[in-house]
């Protein structure tokens, strides 16, 4: 599970005279475990840095982040090992092949070559990489590099899972395959949060959304809840209705 609690990220203007850019301001919200919790807002709304401060990348200016019941401040080694995280950037390494990639994780997770070869060929078959596994990356498609980096991100089965639009430049049907496969995490009792700016993802896939524009959470709750807080029927409308405006909403 992970909780974060009243986070706040200003960045400094880059000019002389620029005021601090607020990032993320008194952000808080819950991703239990067993469910997929999705982080719906337009570019620019704070997801990426929200993501950043769970996944100990970045130090909140204020509030705090637990990973199963572990605070970040008091144990981040901890925390990582607890986590599996899919970055903006996927920095798969360019000169090892998907395998490399993954196997390379692997190690840095401690993990026995054995335990490491069953799982590269267990994430390989529900991913589908195949038949790129021992090609070397450079020059792998978008689809061909998130899905190295997102098997990289679980080679060590880690109860949470946190995936930057994981979507973004993939396919319909490879989508759709991580559509599936996010379902799977989940039902297998799994932490699963991933950021989207696309409503229809969002609600296809999430227990409970956390829509952030501006970096505020504007609203949270389960699709059946945001519908009932925003008086619509339509999550979209429910959508646009909490979010003030559907600027940026789409796929
Ligand atoms: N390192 C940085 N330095 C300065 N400003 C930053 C930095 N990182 C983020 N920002 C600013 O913080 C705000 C939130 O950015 P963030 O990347 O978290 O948004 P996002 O919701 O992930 O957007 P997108 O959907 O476009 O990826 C933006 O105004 C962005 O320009």
């Amino acid at each position: 599970m992970i909780v974060a609690e009243h986070l706040r990220k200003t960045f400094p203007g880059k000019g002389k005279h620029d005021a601090p850019v607020v990032a993320v301001d008194d952000v808080s919200f819950t991703a239990p475990d067993g469910q997929i919790t999705g982080l719906l807002g337009p570019n620019g709304a704070g997801k990426t840095t929200t993501m950043r401060m769970l996944y100990t990348l970045m130090t909140p200016d204020s509030g705090s982040v637990s990973v199963d019941g572990i605070d970040t401040r008091v144990d981040p080694g901890a925390v990582r090992r607890a986590l599996g995280v899919l970055p903006d950037a996927r920095g798969v390494y360019k000169r090892l092949t998907a395998r490399e990639n993954i196997r390379y994780f692997g190690e840095l997770h401690g993990l026995s070559s054995q335990q490491m070869e069953q799982r590269i060929t267990e994430l390989a078959s529900t991913l589908e990489m195949e038949d790129f596994l021992d090609r070397r990356s450079e020059g792998f498609s978008q689809g061909q590099r998130t899905k190295t980096a997102i098997a990289r991100a679980l080679v060590h089965s880690p109860r949470n899972i946190i995936f930057d639009e994981p979507t973004n430049g993939l396919d319909v049907m490879t989508t759709r395959g991580l559509r599936g496969f996010l379902k799977q995490l989940r039902d297998d009792g799994h932490c699963v949060v991933f950021s989207s700016h696309i409503m229809q993802e969002v609600a296809a896939l999430c227990d409970r959304i956390v829509i952030i524009a501006h970096g505020r959470v504007m609203a949270e709750g389960s699709p059946d809840e945001l519908r009932e807080l925003a008086h619509e029927s339509n999550l979209e409308d429910a959508f646009v209705r909490l979010i003030g405006s559907e600027e940026g909403l789409h796929a």
